[in-house]
């Protein structure tokens, strides 16, 4: 699989373990940033180039990760064609995929050691859109009122 990953500061060393474990499971990773620990950085700037590459880059799946990820969530759904989820625990992982075909999981850091991260993470990439009508027709309704607001 195809995966964009970017982090702030806060999301730094949770990113440098990721990108290893995904790597080792034979994922084709692309890091948007921030290329170094730098305390005072912002996380949209490097939020809006992974969103943006997803976009580019159909089928792949992002991931960003801040201290709560609460902030990235947003900075990636400013992306046109992003659909970005928070995930605190496995079910928010997984139904993030089966209900909301989210191409984007949001992480913080600060909330989860670096196992329980890559946990959720791996719960993301693992699950399949349900491809359940309810389900498209919500999807398809959000996609119709952004493309009438761009
Ligand atoms: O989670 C985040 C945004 O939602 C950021 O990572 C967090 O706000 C950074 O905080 P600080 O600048 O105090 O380290």
């Amino acid at each position: 699989m195809r995966i964009h990953v970017a982090a702030d500061h806060a999301g730094f060393e949770l990113k440098a373990a990721l990108l290893e474990h995904l790597r080792a499971a034979g994922h084709e990773v692309t890091d948007h940033g921030a290329a170094e620990y730098d305390a005072q950085d912002d996380y949209p700037p490097v939020c809006f180039a992974a969103g943006e590459a997803v976009v580019a880059d159909p089928g792949s799946l992002g991931v960003v990760i801040g201290g709560s990820g609460n902030g990235e969530q947003i900075a990636a759904n400013k992306v046109i064609g992003v659909r970005a989820a928070l995930a605190w625990n496995t079910d928010t992982a997984q139904l993030a995929r089966q209900h909301n075909d989210a191409n984007v999981v949001a992480i913080g850091a600060r909330q989860h050691s670096v196992d329980q991260a890559i946990e959720l993470v791996d719960a993301f990439l693992a699950e399949p859109f349900s491809q359940d009508p309810r389900h498209q027709r919500r999807i398809d309704l959000m996609s119709a009122y952004e493309a009438s607001r761009s």
